[in-house]
């Protein structure tokens, strides 16, 4: 007996979902890990008529088609022994992994004949993969093995879409007579001249291959590594896009990535428990997380481009499924293929304002940016039971090779970042201006800013921390009301005074100078290099200098140029000059790799 699920609150009305997985390379990313995801998320405690799983292969390998021909005549036990039992997790190479002996509450008969056939069923998926051939009786069960010929390789290949469980097929069900979610294979078309944005838009053609087979109003997307950990997950996100107060401003609902073999003390750091548990949750008072690629559930609306209205009504009932004739199945496949080729995107909105963003390898992020700025909030949801959980890079190299391609991916951020940073200045000053202050006036708290974080702030925690340790009392230093003419006057026409030597001029005075030789010595490299290099790698750090550099011009002014009372001390000029040939020294005698 299969355990009945009820759903008191909504019953029939629970939306569809389509469950994306992304895999890319069956040797970095071997099939029957793949495979265990997908029997997780088709397992998962949600009706399976309102389920369909498909797959996107970018590797473009028989062998992963293979083990999903093998998962979908193993779901049929997997499924309904995982309900039987409310097994957890529900990854089949999870599970296993767990234990070596039958588990509880389940036979050990059954445990055993259900492991056993798993056992069978990678072993013949890996020595397929060892023999670099499928046997030629298994090529016969399904027309989809046609689709490969000799000449095919992973960049090279025509549109492949292979429906392997129709879910409106009265004949796909379980062992027990279960309805089973939908499966779907897919590889869109590779050729070698075309850009083809990775995952992005590997996403961007399920979408659309979705539509014209289930249609489903909720999209979930996973990496093919992150297996579902908690059956519940799917419930458990509905709750945040059917609540009657808040669920219709909700675009998203996001999961953290969690890993599986993360060890005690977190070597790699790869487990980044602080933003997990606290920063990404914060998040949800300034709109919500943002979209981190995988562990998350979108309105398929708003990723094909909605804007929030603030009577937005979804109809929950899309991707209903009517029952279909076999005949048309072939029709479906037909056209869902025409929506992967290489040309179909050419002059349309894809990947602008339509789908998952091409143009930077972080498109996660920027996508559920631009989500965010159509009107729509997301959530954060972090259960107890983790909702999916990965594999995170177990060697150093891997590690680093990581997170290089994220910082790439974030240099490529520059523009999004300098667009936030001037957005917010120029808010900024509109504030201070629309409050009476003049432009020079709000350059000048800038420069005092700059100033205050540098010293003020630093020896305020520097004495905070000695009188904690009790090195120092409480004091309190009387600011001076009175001042000489002199300095009055320079005050009156607004010249920084400095006059008496403070270690804390040293400070600013290192840094302004600093700065000034680093902007000379950035122009000479651009003036020896090409053009092209500057545009890509020194831009942004030349304009950043060039404005600190603006921001110091006083200082400048005040150690070199002026003569009166007020002006640098000659020893702070000395000071800060000794203390940027000593960072000059330091880089050249310890050159940072
Ligand atoms: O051309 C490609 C390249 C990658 N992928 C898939 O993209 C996913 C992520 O790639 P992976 O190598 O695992 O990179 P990670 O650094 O682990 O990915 C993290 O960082 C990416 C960039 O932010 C996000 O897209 C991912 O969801 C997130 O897990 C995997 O499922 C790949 O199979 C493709 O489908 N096509
Ligand atoms: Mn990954």
């Amino acid at each position: 007996m299969v355990i009945n699920i009820s759903f008191p609150r909504h019953g029939e009305m629970l939306p569809c979902v389509d469950i994306f997985v992304c895999t890319a390379d069956p040797r970095s990313e071997p099939p029957s890990l793949v495979i265990s995801t997908i029997l997780s998320l088709m397992a998962y405690d949600y009706p399976a008529e309102k389920l369909s799983v498909y797959l996107s292969d970018d590797g473009g390998s028989i062998f992963t088609f293979y083990a999903m021909w093998e998962a979908t005549s193993f779901a049929k036990h997997w499924i309904p022994f995982c309900k039987r039992y409310n097994i957890e997790p529900r990854s089949p190479a999870a599970y296993f992994s767990e234990s070596d002996e039958p588990q509880e509450p389940c036979t050990p008969k059954e445990w055993s004949f259900i492991k056993d056939m798993y056992d069978e069923m990678t072993e013949r998926i890996d020595s397929a993969i060892m023999s670099d051939k499928i046997p030629e009786e298994i090529k016969t069960n399904h027309k989809g093995f046609c689709e490969w010929n000799l000449e095919i390789n992973s960049k090279d290949h025509q549109s492949i879409v292979e429906i392997l469980v129709d879910g409106k097929d009265q004949n796909a069900v379980d062992n027990e007579g279960n309805v089973l979610p939908t499966l779907v294979y897919m590889a869109r078309e590779k050729r070698p001249h075309h850009n083809h944005n990775f995952k992005a838009r590997a996403m961007n053609a399920l979408i659309r291959v979705s539509s014209v087979i289930s249609n489903s109003p909720i999209i979930m997307n996973v990496d093919c590594d992150m297996y579902s950990n908690n059956k519940d997950t799917i419930r458990d996100s509905m709750c945040f896009f059917l609540d009657e107060e808040m669920g219709h401003k909700n675009g998203f609902v996001q999961y953290p990535q969690n890993y599986n073999n993360i060890t005690k003390n977190n070597i790699y750091g790869n487990s980044l428990q602080a933003i997990k548990k606290v920063e990404m949750g914060g998040l949800d008072s300034v709109g919500g997380p943002l979209y981190i690629g995988t562990g998350c559930f979108h309105r398929r609306e708003i990723l094909c481009g909605m804007i929030f209205t603030k009577d937005y009504k979804v109809d929950w009932n899309g991707g209903a499924k009517d029952k279909i004739q076999e005949s048309i199945v072939y029709n479906i496949e037909e056209k869902a293929k025409s929506l992967t080729t290489c040309t179909y995107e050419y002059d349309t909105q894809w990947g602008n304002e339509i789908g998952v963003k091409y143009g930077c390898p972080v498109e996660d992020v920027i996508t559920g940016l631009a989500i965010h700025c159509r009107g729509w909030e997301s959530v954060y949801y972090n259960p107890i039971r983790p909702a999916f959980l990965g594999v995170a890079p177990a060697t150093l190299s891997q590690t680093l090779l990581q997170t290089k391609r994220w910082s790439e991916d974030y240099k490529s951020m520059d523009r999004a970042l300098v667009f936030v940073f001037c957005v917010t200045n120029l808010y900024n000053l509109y504030e201070a201006l629309s409050c009476g202050d003049t432009m020079k006036g709000w350059w000048n708290v800038q420069r005092m800013w700059m100033v205050k974080r540098m010293t003020s702030y630093l020896f305020g925690v520097i004495d905070t921390l000695r009188k904690l340790l009790g090195l120092s009392h409480m004091t309190f230093a009387v600011s001076s009301k009175v001042c000489d003419e002199d300095v009055s006057k320079r005050y009156e026409q607004e010249i920084m005074e400095f006059g008496s030597s403070n270690p804390e001029y040293v400070i600013i005075a290192s840094i302004a100078l600093l700065n000034l030789v680093c902007l000379v010595g950035g122009l000479c490299q651009i003036i020896t290099c090409s053009w092209n290099i500057f545009v890509n790698t020194f831009s942004p750090q030349l304009i950043l200098c060039g404005m600190l550099v603006t921001i110091n011009i006083p200082f400048y002014e005040a150690m070199f140029l002026r003569k009166d009372k007020g002006r640098m001390p000659f020893s702070v000029t000395l000071a800060s000059a000794g203390f940027v040939v000593l960072a000059f020294l330091i880089d050249i005698m310890i050159p940072i790799v």
